[in-house]
């Protein structure tokens, strides 16, 4: 171990060794340091990142090898970080820097010195998954404490800049998600938040709708306190977060419905705003065969309802994002927003304060049976909500819970030999293409729409053309709801319904259920499959469980994109799994609201 004497110092020998180039530019830092593990290196500074040159090359062609003798020793891709994947910057103080020396026979050799350290901890992205994102940490030593101090400020200050990012996060755990890893998830991921000097408040949930019952009570003026709440469990689990936040808060119309339709709905729907204090639970409905998620929220129902007078807290909400860490069994929301189902990518997209908005459907249900007349019953789904085999499915698991994600498979196959099909009529709102295109993304666009012959996929992915495009979604130019025209029912016996609102890819189906619906599109993906031979429902299952698959292609599916639909059953029963949850409904309309939450991802990359 050697204390440095001879340190090499080559820019300008001062005591100030930190330089700005030529003097010109004031916000540019240039000096030599050690890398930890790599050797002396020049570092430059800019605000948007660091990057740096090794200055002793340890294989003659270093800039064109980054591997020597088979032994990894620099990546060429680690020479640089940009601060916007940069977390935290910290000066360590006196201690050892490892340095690699190549001898001459050929060896490696460790040579480790001591100086003042400063630390530098970021993202990498993998290479083979562009997705997957893991933290990183540089160490750059310095014989000169007030250099590496002036260092650690100023990338502090760049930093500061990053204003996007949180600060002081609510997190809810759900103990018992997927296969009860839901401590162990936040345990593996907790360091990051504390070295990114991110506050967590943390609540470990101890039973089904606890997360719905706090979020439906807290104050406007406590929530305000936080930059966005965390879910750690499954698709579930969010929505439970997400009825919490929005059902008080969410002041929006009811689904509109066809002129022709029940005039009960239609005039609730025109006249009523979504009033909280009437829709959180129905106090008319027995729980009795209810969702787990609503059977036990109501036990709470002695605690006070919060009607959020308090302080303002709308949404769309420019500031209040959400984060999920899949812990799950399906996590279908994380795969289709940060592209892989892995703990630590969505812990760093949260500390980086990654954002995306995210369409939401509002589900009204107006009838839970075929005899009952109820108050109008409104659930928030973010990913899916499914009628028929999507139903039985998840009436079927939720007796299995204690397979864990195996349920799934067992009461999938269950339901698929019971080949049940159900009488139903659905009427939903045409939704047609808009005149103008938008320049670089018109052929996007225009595929999109259907206009273009070409068969392209148009998978969502990060900076999306098509959720980032203003002039291009239902919102803008909505048609008319009270001109039948502008409405199309179908009546029949139906295997499924389905409404995605997003392309709910999961381990079980890659692409997801519709492969081309976007994360804020503004549109529900309406997909309807007619009553066929168990065959031909089992090609179309096997075309949705492949990558590529066509489960769309088959003369008994029918998909449509629409901003609403109404739905009502013939039959006695009738099931619907809204993301996860169990919801009876024999009526029940739906609304698609372009962007209505923002989440801490950053869409899939590809
Ligand atoms: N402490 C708890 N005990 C029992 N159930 C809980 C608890 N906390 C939350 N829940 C409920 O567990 C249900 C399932 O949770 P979650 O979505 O996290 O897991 P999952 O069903 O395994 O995953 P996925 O939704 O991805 O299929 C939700 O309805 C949620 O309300």
């Amino acid at each position: 171990m050697d204390r440095i004497g001879d340190f090499s110092i080559k820019d300008d020998g001062s005591q100030n060794i930190a330089q700005c180039i030529g003097g010109e530019d004031p916000t540019i830092l240039t000096s030599n340091f050690f890398l930890d593990h790599v050797g002396e290196v020049f570092l430059t500074l800019q605000p948007d990142g660091l990057s740096w040159k090794l200055i002793e090359s340890l294989c003659n062609d270093q800039e064109e090898r980054s591997t020597c003798l088979g032994i990894q020793l620099l990546s060429k891709r680690d020479t640089s970080i940009n601060i916007s994947d940069v977390y935290d910057v910290e000066f360590i103080d006196w201690g050892l820097v490892h340095e690699t020396r190549l001898t001459n026979p050929g060896f490696l050799l460790g040579h480790a010195s001591e100086m003042y350290r400063f630390t530098v901890h970021g993202v990498e992205r993998s290479k083979s998954q562009p997705s997957l994102l893991a933290p990183t940490v540089f160490t750059f030593g310095h014989v000169d404490k007030q250099t590496c101090q002036m260092w650690v400020n100023r990338m502090n200050s760049y930093l500061s800049l990053e204003t996007d990012r949180p600060k002081n996060l609510l997190v809810y755990i759900n103990p018992g998600s997927g296969k009860g890893n839901g401590c162990r998830t936040w345990k593996n991921v907790a360091p990051i938040f504390s070295q990114a000097k991110v506050k967590t408040k943390v609540i470990v949930t101890e039973r089904a709708g606890q997360a719905l019952d706090a979020m439906t009570s807290i104050t406007n003026q406590e929530l305000n306190l936080y930059d966005g709440i965390v879910a750690i469990g499954g698709d579930g689990f969010f929505n439970e977060i997400l009825n919490g936040i929005l059902l008080s808060r969410h002041k929006a119309p009811y689904p509109p419905s066809p002129p022709d339709d029940d005039p009960t709905i239609e005039t609730k729907a025109d006249v009523l705003l979504h009033d909280p204090s009437v829709t959180i639970v129905d106090p008319t409905v027995s729980n009795d065969d209810e969702s787990p998620l609503l059977k036990r929220s109501s036990l709470n129902e002695s605690q006070p309802i919060n009607l959020n007078q308090d302080s303002e807290m709308s949404f769309p909400n420019e500031r209040f994002r959400f984060g999920l860490i899949p812990s799950g069994s399906t996590d279908a929301i994380v795969i289709c927003t940060t592209g892989v189902r892995d703990p630590m990518t969505s812990a760093l997209q949260i500390i980086l304060g990654k954002r995306v908005c995210l369409d939401i459907a509002q589900v009204v249900r107006w009838e839970k049976y075929h005899t009952s007349k109820n108050q109008p019953h409104v659930r928030y789904a973010a990913s899916f909500a499914g009628y028929g085999f999507y139903g039985d499915v998840i009436t079927e698991s939720e007796k299995y819970r204690w397979m864990g994600p195996k349920r799934y498979d067992y009461a999938g196959t269950k339901v698929f030999l019971r080949h049940k099909s159900y009488e139903a009529k659905v009427a939903y709102m045409k939704a047609g293409p808009e005149k103008t295109n938008v320049g670089a993304s018109a052929k996007r666009i225009k595929a999109f729409w259907g206009l273009s012959k070409e068969s392209e996929r148009l998978a969502c992915r990060a900076k999306c053309d098509i959720c980032n495009s203003t002039s291009l979604g239902p919102q803008i130019e909505k048609p008319d709801p009270k001109q039948e025209s502008n409405w199309v029912s179908v009546k029949g016996r139906f295997l499924s319904i389905g409404a995605a609102v997003i392309s709910c890819r999961n381990e079980k189906a890659p692409d997801g259920l519709v492969a081309d619906a976007h994360l804020s599109d503004g549109f529900l993906h309406l997909v309807l499959i007619k009553e066929c031979p168990r065959a031909f429902y089992l090609w179309h299952l096997t075309q949705l469980a492949r990558k590529g698959g066509t489960p769309l292609n088959f003369d008994f599916v029918e998909h449509h994109k629409t901003t609403t639909f109404t739905f009502t059953s013939s039959g006695e029963e009738s099931v619907w799994n809204v993301d996860g949850e169990i919801l009876k409904a024999q009526k029940l309309s739906a609304q698609v609201f372009r962007g209505l939450i923002s989440l801490f991802a950053s869409g899939p990359e590809t």
